[in-house]
């Protein structure tokens, strides 16, 4: 396949670690790395970035079909356009914000920031020094200085590890916009479940330096956004095709999203805040009560549900029996703004 990044790696890094692994990831979206501590989910990263490589290692990647290592030829790290963010912002201290977004761009136009400038809400900071930042801002900078250069893949290794959950939730929408709006694939690290059902469209589980499984993106409703109230946005739930489709027409949710009119976003449902029940659970705090239908019991991937043609894995459904109409409390969403290639 040619939209991906191809690898296969057998590197012995210690008595205790090896990281032995062959896949392929899609160049589309967001592929969230996920496993346990010291699992092999940085050494992999660096691994495909061509950093750290030693006699002995057996390193083969492709990327979009072109060589990085291996038989087929070599590019060095530096030609593979990556756009790294760490766990630590790491910026330039002596620079000012500007100076550290023009760093990253180098030779571009300075009007080719303006668009992450926007999205990740950079202009009353561009003027100020790095030094005085809150956490949260300096992780914005970072990720803007990494999307200026025009990296053909970011690879994000937990970028917001570090934050407490309130500047966390602070910046995942920022990220979120800027991940979605700059088209670049990425990469990302992390072990926070919020992440992953905000940003990821696939997770690839990996443990003791090997693959342990893909799974698909968490349960998530794309919506278009029709109207504004305050901060928040209006969004209505896209119908899919089939026979529940015209059930959903016209339900919608008033969600915290940055987002303009017209635009379509991806509504990430935690599972602590899905509900799932046979009967209608009367009022409750739903942002909104959802019918759905069970379409399988027990699928290869787990049981699946049908909401407006919309088909979602999810984690249980009650005992039914295929076919079964079902209501569905969504308690909250994490908003993300989608591609056009979404459903593609
Ligand atoms: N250069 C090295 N020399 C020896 N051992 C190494 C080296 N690099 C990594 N390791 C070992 O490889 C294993 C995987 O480390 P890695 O940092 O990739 O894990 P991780 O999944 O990213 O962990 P965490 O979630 O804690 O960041 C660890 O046991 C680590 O000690």
């Amino acid at each position: 396949m040619a939209d991906t990044l191809a690898f296969r790696f057998h590197l012995e890094r210690s008595a205790s670690f090896t990281l032995d692994m062959g896949g392929e990831v899609p160049l589309r979206g967001v592929t969230a790395v996920s496993g346990p501590s010291g699992s092999g989910k940085t050494t992999l990263l660096r691994a495909l970035a061509g950093l750290d490589a030693r006699t002995g290692d057996t390193a083969e990647v492709r990327f979009r079909g072109q060589s990085w290592d291996g038989p087929g030829g070599y590019t060095p790290p530096e030609a593979r356009r990556i756009g790294f963010v760490f766990q630590e912002p790491y910026l330039f201290t002596h620079m000012s914000v500007e100076q550290n977004l023009r760093y990253g761009a180098k030779r571009r136009d300075v009007t080719a920031i303006d668009g992450i400038v926007e999205a990740l809400d950079l202009a009353p900071l561009l003027p100020r020094g790095v030094d005085g930042l809150s956490g949260g801002e300096a992780r914005r900078v970072a990720l803007g200085r990494a999307l200026a250069a025009n990296p053909q893949v970011l690879f994000l290794d937990e970028p917001l590890s570090g934050l407490d959950a309130d500047r966390k939730a602070e910046v995942l929408p920022y990220l979120a916009r800027a991940v979605g709006e700059a088209q670049v694939p990425a990469l990302y690290v992390t072990h926070a479940t919020d992440e992953i059902a905000t940003l990821a469209d696939r997770t690839l589980l990996i443990d003791k330096g090997r693959i342990s499984g893909w799974r698909a993106a968490p349960f998530h409703l794309i919506a278009g956004v029709v109207g504004h109230e305050g901060e928040d946005a209006i969004c209505e739930i896209l119908t899919g095709s089939g026979e529940d489709a015209a059930a959903g027409a016209g339900a919608r949710l008033r969600v915290p999203v940055r987002a303009r009119m017209g635009e379509r976003v991806r509504l990430g449902v935690p599972r602590d805040a899905l509900l799932i029940s046979v009967a209608h659970p009367g009022p409750n705090s739903a942002l909104a009560v959802l019918p759905a239908r069970i379409a399988e019991q027990s699928g290869p991937a787990g049981p699946v549900l049908d909401v407006f043609g919309q088909r979602q894995p999810v984690a249980t459904v009650p005992e039914t029996g295929e076919g079964g109409r079902v209501w569905l409390s969504v308690l909250r969403v994490l908003p993300r703004p989608e591609r056009d290639d979404s459903d593609s």
